[in-house]
Protein backbone atom coordinates (compact mmCIF):
# COMPACT_ATOMS: atom_id res chain seq x y z
CA UNK A 1 0.00 0.00 0.00
CA UNK A 2 0.80 3.34 -0.78
CA UNK A 3 1.16 5.92 1.91
CA UNK A 4 0.97 9.71 0.82
CA UNK A 5 1.55 12.28 3.08
CA UNK A 6 -0.74 15.56 2.49
CA UNK A 7 0.04 18.59 4.01
CA UNK A 8 0.32 22.44 3.18
CA UNK A 9 0.69 25.54 4.95
CA UNK A 10 -2.52 26.70 7.24
CA UNK A 11 -5.32 27.42 5.15
CA UNK A 12 -3.76 26.78 2.02
CA UNK A 13 -6.61 23.58 1.53
CA UNK A 14 -5.30 20.48 2.25
CA UNK A 15 -9.35 19.90 3.53
CA UNK A 16 -10.54 21.00 0.56
CA UNK A 17 -8.03 18.68 -1.39
CA UNK A 18 -8.91 15.56 1.42
CA UNK A 19 -13.00 15.82 1.04
CA UNK A 20 -12.87 16.04 -2.89
CA UNK A 21 -10.30 12.58 -2.60
CA UNK A 22 -12.61 11.33 0.22
CA UNK A 23 -15.55 11.83 -2.25
CA UNK A 24 -13.74 9.94 -4.87
CA UNK A 25 -13.62 6.83 -2.63
CA UNK A 26 -9.65 7.06 -1.18
CA UNK A 27 -8.96 6.96 2.02
CA UNK A 28 -7.83 9.38 4.12
CA UNK A 29 -6.33 9.97 7.57
CA UNK A 30 -7.08 13.44 8.86
CA UNK A 31 -4.64 14.09 11.91
CA UNK A 32 -6.88 17.43 12.97
CA UNK A 33 -9.51 15.11 13.53
CA UNK A 34 -7.48 12.89 15.65
CA UNK A 35 -5.57 15.48 17.07
CA UNK A 36 -9.49 16.11 18.30
CA UNK A 37 -10.12 12.63 19.46
CA UNK A 38 -7.25 11.96 21.93
CA UNK A 39 -8.05 15.62 23.95
CA UNK A 40 -11.50 14.41 24.46
CA UNK A 41 -13.19 14.69 28.25
CA UNK A 42 -11.51 11.29 30.37
CA UNK A 43 -8.18 11.29 28.17
CA UNK A 44 -4.81 11.25 28.93
CA UNK A 45 -3.88 13.82 26.87
CA UNK A 46 -6.69 16.27 28.33
CA UNK A 47 -5.69 15.50 31.57
CA UNK A 48 -2.03 16.40 30.85
CA UNK A 49 -3.47 19.55 28.88
CA UNK A 50 -4.95 20.83 32.30
CA UNK A 51 -1.79 20.03 34.47
CA UNK A 52 0.24 21.87 32.02
CA UNK A 53 -2.18 24.97 30.99
CA UNK A 54 -4.09 25.38 33.98
CA UNK A 55 -7.70 24.71 34.75
CA UNK A 56 -8.60 27.50 32.78
CA UNK A 57 -8.47 25.90 29.44
CA UNK A 58 -11.62 23.87 30.02
CA UNK A 59 -14.73 24.82 29.21
CA UNK A 60 -18.01 24.61 32.25
CA UNK A 61 -18.71 20.99 30.54
CA UNK A 62 -15.43 19.54 31.05
CA UNK A 63 -14.44 19.97 26.82
CA UNK A 64 -11.27 22.01 25.88
CA UNK A 65 -11.49 25.90 25.00
CA UNK A 66 -10.08 25.34 21.80
CA UNK A 67 -10.00 29.29 21.15
CA UNK A 68 -8.65 30.29 24.18
CA UNK A 69 -5.86 27.12 24.06
CA UNK A 70 -5.09 28.57 20.60
CA UNK A 71 -4.69 32.71 21.26
CA UNK A 72 -1.86 30.94 24.48
CA UNK A 73 -0.20 27.99 22.22
CA UNK A 74 0.47 30.34 19.08
CA UNK A 75 1.55 33.59 20.55
CA UNK A 76 4.17 31.48 21.90
CA UNK A 77 6.54 28.74 20.64
CA UNK A 78 7.50 27.39 24.32
CA UNK A 79 3.71 26.72 25.15
CA UNK A 80 3.45 25.06 21.55
CA UNK A 81 6.46 22.83 21.90
CA UNK A 82 4.30 21.52 25.31
CA UNK A 83 0.98 20.87 23.74
CA UNK A 84 2.84 19.66 20.90
CA UNK A 85 4.52 16.99 23.44
CA UNK A 86 1.51 16.10 24.53
CA UNK A 87 -0.40 15.68 21.71
CA UNK A 88 1.48 14.54 19.27
CA UNK A 89 2.60 10.94 20.53
CA UNK A 90 -1.66 10.20 20.70
CA UNK A 91 -2.06 11.39 17.43
CA UNK A 92 0.65 9.57 15.70
CA UNK A 93 -0.37 6.53 17.64
CA UNK A 94 -3.96 6.37 16.43
CA UNK A 95 -2.42 7.09 12.88
CA UNK A 96 -0.53 4.25 12.87
CA UNK A 97 -3.60 2.05 13.76
CA UNK A 98 -5.59 3.71 11.41
CA UNK A 99 -2.87 3.14 8.74
CA UNK A 100 -2.63 -0.40 9.79
CA UNK A 101 -6.54 -0.87 9.38
CA UNK A 102 -6.39 0.53 5.66
CA UNK A 103 -3.67 -1.67 4.73
CA UNK A 104 -5.15 -4.82 6.14
CA UNK A 105 -8.57 -4.03 4.33
CA UNK A 106 -6.25 -4.55 1.19
CA UNK A 107 -6.40 -0.43 -0.13
CA UNK A 108 -3.86 0.44 -2.95
CA UNK A 109 -3.12 3.92 -0.98
CA UNK A 110 -4.55 5.85 2.02
CA UNK A 111 -3.39 9.64 2.35
CA UNK A 112 -2.64 10.81 5.43
CA UNK A 113 -3.75 14.56 5.92
CA UNK A 114 -0.87 16.08 8.43
CA UNK A 115 -0.61 19.91 8.82
CA UNK A 116 2.79 19.88 10.23
CA UNK A 117 4.47 16.47 8.25
CA UNK A 118 7.28 18.25 7.25
CA UNK A 119 7.99 20.31 11.02
CA UNK A 120 7.14 16.93 12.89
CA UNK A 121 9.21 14.60 10.68
CA UNK A 122 6.66 12.33 9.60
CA UNK A 123 7.54 12.99 6.11
CA UNK A 124 10.85 10.62 5.88
CA UNK A 125 8.24 7.36 6.56
CA UNK A 126 5.67 8.32 3.59
CA UNK A 127 6.01 6.75 0.25
CA UNK A 128 4.89 10.46 -1.40
CA UNK A 129 4.62 13.93 -0.30
CA UNK A 130 1.92 15.78 -1.52
CA UNK A 131 1.99 19.78 -0.62
CA UNK A 132 -1.33 21.94 -1.00
CA UNK A 133 0.32 25.81 -2.27
CA UNK A 134 -1.28 29.22 -2.39
CA UNK A 135 0.77 31.72 -2.09
CA UNK A 136 0.74 33.24 1.74
CA UNK A 137 -0.79 36.84 1.17
CA UNK A 138 -3.97 33.86 -0.19
CA UNK A 139 -3.27 31.63 2.36
CA UNK A 140 -4.09 34.50 5.45
CA UNK A 141 -7.04 35.90 3.59
CA UNK A 142 -8.56 32.50 3.57
CA UNK A 143 -7.80 31.79 7.09
CA UNK A 144 -9.14 35.00 7.99
CA UNK A 145 -12.30 34.57 6.15
CA UNK A 146 -12.78 30.81 7.69
CA UNK A 147 -12.03 31.84 11.09
CA UNK A 148 -13.47 34.96 11.46
CA UNK A 149 -10.35 35.76 12.85
CA UNK A 150 -8.22 39.35 12.76
CA UNK A 151 -4.96 39.48 10.51
CA UNK A 152 -2.85 39.76 13.86
CA UNK A 153 -4.42 36.15 14.72
CA UNK A 154 -4.17 34.25 11.89
CA UNK A 155 -0.52 35.51 11.07
CA UNK A 156 0.21 34.30 14.66
CA UNK A 157 -1.03 31.07 13.14
CA UNK A 158 0.48 31.21 10.37
CA UNK A 159 4.00 32.07 11.45
CA UNK A 160 3.95 28.84 14.06
CA UNK A 161 4.57 26.70 10.40
CA UNK A 162 7.56 26.63 8.29
CA UNK A 163 6.76 28.98 5.37
CA UNK A 164 4.86 27.05 2.15
CA UNK A 165 7.66 27.86 0.25
CA UNK A 166 9.73 25.94 2.29
CA UNK A 167 7.35 22.96 2.41
CA UNK A 168 7.14 22.48 -1.74
CA UNK A 169 10.68 22.03 -1.79
CA UNK A 170 10.11 18.34 0.24
CA UNK A 171 6.87 17.49 -2.17
CA UNK A 172 6.76 14.90 -4.85
CA UNK A 173 3.59 16.53 -5.94
CA UNK A 174 2.61 19.95 -5.70
CA UNK A 175 -1.46 21.24 -5.83
CA UNK A 176 -1.58 24.37 -6.70
CA UNK A 177 -5.00 25.79 -4.94
CA UNK A 178 -4.37 29.14 -5.90
CA UNK A 179 -7.48 29.42 -8.13
CA UNK A 180 -10.96 29.11 -7.54
CA UNK A 181 -12.33 25.73 -6.08
CA UNK A 182 -14.26 24.77 -9.34
CA UNK A 183 -10.54 24.65 -10.86
CA UNK A 184 -9.53 22.40 -7.99
CA UNK A 185 -12.46 19.99 -8.52
CA UNK A 186 -11.57 20.13 -12.10
CA UNK A 187 -8.17 19.07 -11.63
CA UNK A 188 -8.58 16.11 -8.75
CA UNK A 189 -9.83 13.55 -11.96
CA UNK A 190 -5.75 13.94 -12.82
CA UNK A 191 -4.66 14.20 -9.37
CA UNK A 192 -6.07 10.65 -8.18
CA UNK A 193 -4.81 9.33 -11.35
CA UNK A 194 -1.25 10.29 -10.76
CA UNK A 195 -1.55 9.23 -7.44
CA UNK A 196 -2.26 5.52 -8.17
CA UNK A 197 -0.15 5.15 -10.55
CA UNK A 198 2.67 5.89 -8.37
CA UNK A 199 0.94 3.14 -5.90
CA UNK A 200 1.59 0.81 -8.85
CA UNK A 201 -0.19 -2.72 -8.89
CA UNK A 202 2.74 -4.71 -6.24
CA UNK A 203 0.19 -4.44 -3.41
CA UNK A 204 -1.91 -7.17 -5.03
CA UNK A 205 0.95 -9.86 -5.19
CA UNK A 206 1.41 -8.43 -1.30
CA UNK A 207 -1.85 -10.02 -0.87
CA UNK A 208 -2.03 -13.16 -2.42
CA UNK A 209 1.73 -14.33 -1.52
CA UNK A 210 2.69 -12.44 1.45
CA UNK A 211 6.59 -12.41 1.62
CA UNK A 212 6.41 -10.52 -1.38
CA UNK A 213 4.86 -8.13 1.32
CA UNK A 214 7.35 -8.29 3.99
CA UNK A 215 10.21 -8.24 0.82
CA UNK A 216 9.35 -5.60 -0.70
CA UNK A 217 8.29 -3.35 2.61
CA UNK A 218 11.97 -3.87 3.84
CA UNK A 219 13.11 -2.86 0.03
CA UNK A 220 10.97 0.43 -0.02
CA UNK A 221 12.03 1.82 3.62
CA UNK A 222 15.95 1.30 3.31
CA UNK A 223 15.29 2.81 -0.40
CA UNK A 224 12.93 5.79 1.01
CA UNK A 225 15.18 6.54 4.15
CA UNK A 226 18.57 6.59 1.59
CA UNK A 227 16.34 8.60 -0.91
CA UNK A 228 14.73 10.91 2.34
CA UNK A 229 18.09 11.44 3.63
CA UNK A 230 20.07 12.55 0.33
CA UNK A 231 16.62 15.08 -0.38
CA UNK A 232 17.56 16.58 3.74
CA UNK A 233 21.15 17.36 3.24
CA UNK A 234 20.39 18.90 -0.61
CA UNK A 235 18.11 21.08 1.28
CA UNK A 236 20.40 22.08 4.19
CA UNK A 237 22.75 23.11 1.51
C1 LIG B 1 -4.25 24.74 19.63
C2 LIG B 1 -5.56 24.06 19.27
C3 LIG B 1 -6.30 23.62 20.54
C4 LIG B 1 -6.43 25.09 18.50
O1 LIG B 1 -7.59 24.43 18.07
P1 LIG B 1 -8.46 25.00 16.83
O2 LIG B 1 -9.75 24.23 16.84
O3 LIG B 1 -8.53 26.49 16.95
O4 LIG B 1 -7.61 24.70 15.54
P2 LIG B 1 -7.47 23.28 14.74
O5 LIG B 1 -7.11 22.18 15.69
O6 LIG B 1 -8.68 23.07 13.90
O7 LIG B 1 -6.18 23.52 13.84
C5 LIG B 1 -6.28 24.32 12.68
C6 LIG B 1 -4.94 24.39 12.02
O8 LIG B 1 -4.00 25.03 12.85
C7 LIG B 1 -2.72 24.52 12.57
N1 LIG B 1 -2.12 23.99 13.83
C8 LIG B 1 -2.75 23.29 14.81
N2 LIG B 1 -1.88 22.98 15.79
C9 LIG B 1 -0.69 23.49 15.42
C10 LIG B 1 0.60 23.49 16.01
N3 LIG B 1 0.79 22.90 17.20
N4 LIG B 1 1.60 24.11 15.36
C11 LIG B 1 1.40 24.72 14.16
N5 LIG B 1 0.19 24.74 13.54
C12 LIG B 1 -0.84 24.13 14.16
C13 LIG B 1 -2.89 23.39 11.56
O9 LIG B 1 -2.67 23.89 10.26
C14 LIG B 1 -4.34 23.01 11.72
O10 LIG B 1 -4.87 22.45 10.54
C15 LIG B 1 -5.31 22.80 18.37
O11 LIG B 1 -4.89 23.22 17.11
C16 LIG B 1 -4.32 21.81 18.93
O12 LIG B 1 -4.64 21.05 19.83
N6 LIG B 1 -3.08 21.80 18.37
C17 LIG B 1 -2.05 20.87 18.79
C18 LIG B 1 -2.17 19.59 18.02
C19 LIG B 1 -1.65 19.73 16.61
O13 LIG B 1 -0.48 19.96 16.36
N7 LIG B 1 -2.58 19.58 15.64
C20 LIG B 1 -2.21 19.64 14.25
C21 LIG B 1 -2.23 18.30 13.61
S1 LIG B 1 -1.39 17.02 14.47
N1 LIG C 1 -9.56 27.27 -4.25
C1 LIG C 1 -10.16 27.91 -3.26
N2 LIG C 1 -10.75 29.12 -3.46
C2 LIG C 1 -11.35 29.79 -2.46
N3 LIG C 1 -11.45 29.34 -1.18
C3 LIG C 1 -10.87 28.14 -0.91
C4 LIG C 1 -10.22 27.37 -1.92
N4 LIG C 1 -9.76 26.23 -1.36
C5 LIG C 1 -10.11 26.29 -0.05
N5 LIG C 1 -10.80 27.43 0.21
C6 LIG C 1 -11.31 27.89 1.51
O1 LIG C 1 -10.19 28.29 2.29
C7 LIG C 1 -10.37 27.90 3.64
C8 LIG C 1 -9.20 27.02 4.06
O2 LIG C 1 -9.30 25.77 3.39
P1 LIG C 1 -9.08 24.39 4.19
O3 LIG C 1 -9.86 24.40 5.46
O4 LIG C 1 -9.30 23.30 3.21
O5 LIG C 1 -7.53 24.57 4.50
P2 LIG C 1 -6.56 23.63 5.36
O6 LIG C 1 -5.26 23.68 4.67
O7 LIG C 1 -7.18 22.31 5.60
O8 LIG C 1 -6.50 24.47 6.74
P3 LIG C 1 -5.97 23.98 8.18
O9 LIG C 1 -4.49 23.96 8.11
O10 LIG C 1 -6.45 25.07 9.10
O11 LIG C 1 -6.59 22.66 8.47
C9 LIG C 1 -11.72 27.23 3.74
O12 LIG C 1 -12.67 28.18 4.15
C10 LIG C 1 -12.00 26.79 2.30
O13 LIG C 1 -13.38 26.70 2.03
Amino acid sequence: MLVIGLTGGIATGKSTVSSLLRAHHVPIVDADVLARKVVEPGTPALAAIVRTFGPDVLLPDGTLDRPRLGRIVFADEGARRKLNAIVHPAVRREMFWSVLRHWWRGERMCVLDVPLLIEGGLWKWVGKVVVVYCSAEIQLHRLMNRDNSTREDASARLNSQLPITEKIKYADLVIDNSGTQQELEREIGAIIKKLRDAAGWSWRLSWLFPPWGVASAIWMLSWRALRRSQRHKSHKR
